[in-house]
């Protein structure tokens, strides 16, 4: 059976413009671009009608609550507010209930999402055993289970020769470490960082150093086992700072970062609404703009949402009782393109790359590129209407944003996941 996607428009990386491109699906696979509108025949056609067609998003970095969490969000919701995203390659975090730490968890997430899930699911396992930082995993046995990598995200690895251990033991067999990185000794009850917000609200902060120092030990940890290692949300200067040097002495390390951390700052936190925190906090202005000249010159490769979604009831809690973490799937493109594309910053290529190709790159993954042969999972995105973010609209249980209200363009408005529509409006 082929599809054939028509009238869309396509990045073109020569010319560095939309291009008009017709494309054909088969068998899960896209089988031909062609700049000629085709004889469709007998085929199944969808009208782009002239909306950015790409390939799929990609996001690695994702919280989908299933098993344990439910009431936070499960891998149906999570998939389904994924694929409304535009995404069709997500990887879920293992800090569930139980830890996805044994071969039967990561079974389970996959099994699940192949009956129920709308968007592909690549499951990460827990570095050590419940998260808890005293003994490692079976690397061996999640590998084969399933698990494309080892990280212990929502903590950090406190003990160096744990980490240690869990970069030799993975880089042996082929995998990568992602690491949250955050020192617990300096973080003692606090929700916001040690900065402007929290000195005008008489509050705790969190330090710079608690990500940064992690990012130094685990570089040097990195180097001295050879691991592929990939640093989680980035969100401070001093970190990216630490991630160049790292890069330029040829150290195997990747790095991501959420939209949050490159659009907002702890200025511009309203009140103690707990829908702006998160882990990493938002930094300051200096951070924003230290992380954006990261992901501009390659020093941070992909960006990934951190969806991370928590219920209506306990981000009621208030700032300093709920729980890290805001959701991500509904927004992300959308709040990316306006701020970056439309304002003339980066170009609408460069974007797409790093949530496309460079996580493809990053982890291996065949999907991410819209040529013949590659999977067929695409996003077509309406980059003309503008639209309101209403959390109370999202696929999402999470309502948990700081953008509501928000005036966005671009967004995706139908999914297509091996050959399939996985979403459309
Ligand atoms: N980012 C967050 O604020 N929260 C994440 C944990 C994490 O990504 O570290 C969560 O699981 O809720
Ligand atoms: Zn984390
Ligand atoms: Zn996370």
């Amino acid at each position: 059976m082929s599809l054939w996607i028509v009238n869309g428009k396509v990045w073109d990386n020569e010319t560095k413009e939309l291009q008009t491109l017709h494309i054909r699906i088969e068998n899960k696979q896209i089988a031909e671009l062609t700049a000629e509108l085709p004889d469709t025949g007998s085929a199944e056609v969808i009208d782009a009608q002239g909306k950015l067609v790409s390939a799929g998003l990609i996001d690695m970095h994702v919280h989908l609550r299933d098993p344990g969490f439910e009431y936070k969000e499960d891998i149906e919701t999570g998939t389904l507010a994924a694929a409304k995203g535009g995404f069709t390659t997500i990887a879920c975090m293992p800090n569930t209930r139980p830890v996805t730490d044994t071969p039967d968890t990561v079974k389970y997430i996959l099994n699940k999402a192949k009956d129920k899930g709308a968007v592909k699911v690549l499951p990460y396992a827990a570095i050590t055993k419940n998260e808890l930082g005293r003994e490692l995993t079976d690397f061996a046995a999640l590998k084969e289970a399933g698990a494309i990598g080892f990280t212990d995200d929502g903590v950090g690895v406190q003990n160096a020769q744990m980490m240690k251990d869990a970069m030799a033991l993975a880089h042996s067999l082929g995998m990568p470490i992602i690491a949250h990185c955050e020192d617990d000794s300096l973080v003692v009850g606090a929700a916001v960082t040690d900065g402007k917000f929290a000195r005008e609200n008489g509050l705790k902060g969190i330090p710079n150093e608690s990500e940064a120092i992690h990012v130094g030990r685990d570089v040097l940890l990195a180097e001295a086992t050879g691991v592929h290692y990939h640093v989680c949300h980035v969100s401070t200067e001093q970190s990216v700072r630490l991630i160049r040097l790292a890069k330029q002495v040829g150290i195997q390390v990747t790095a991501e970062v959420c939209p949050h951390h490159l659009i907002l700052s702890d200025e511009d936190i309203p009140s103690l609404d707990a829908n702006w925190k998160m882990n990493p906090p938002l930094r300051s202005p200096r951070d924003v703009q230290a992380v954006i000249e990261g992901i501009e010159d390659g020093t941070i490769d992909i960006i990934v949402t951190d969806h991370a979604p928590h219920s209506a009831e306990e981000k009621a809690r208030g700032m300093l009782l709920a729980p890290f973490g805001i959701t991500g799937f509904e927004t992300a493109f959308p709040l990316m393109y306006t701020k970056f594309v439309k304002t003339g910053k980066w170009s609408l290529g460069f974007l797409l790359e790093r949530m496309t190709s460079e996580p493809a790159r990053v982890f291996g993954l065949s999907s991410g590129r819209l040529e013949a042969g590659a999977p067929a999972d695409l996003t077509l995105i309406d980059l003309v209407n503008e639209r309101e973010v209403d959390p109370q609209s999202f696929v999402s249980k999470g309502k948990n944003t700081p953008f509501g209200g928000w005036k966005l363009q671009g967004w995706p408005v139908l999914t297509i996941v091996d050959g399939t529509v996985a979403w459309s409006e």
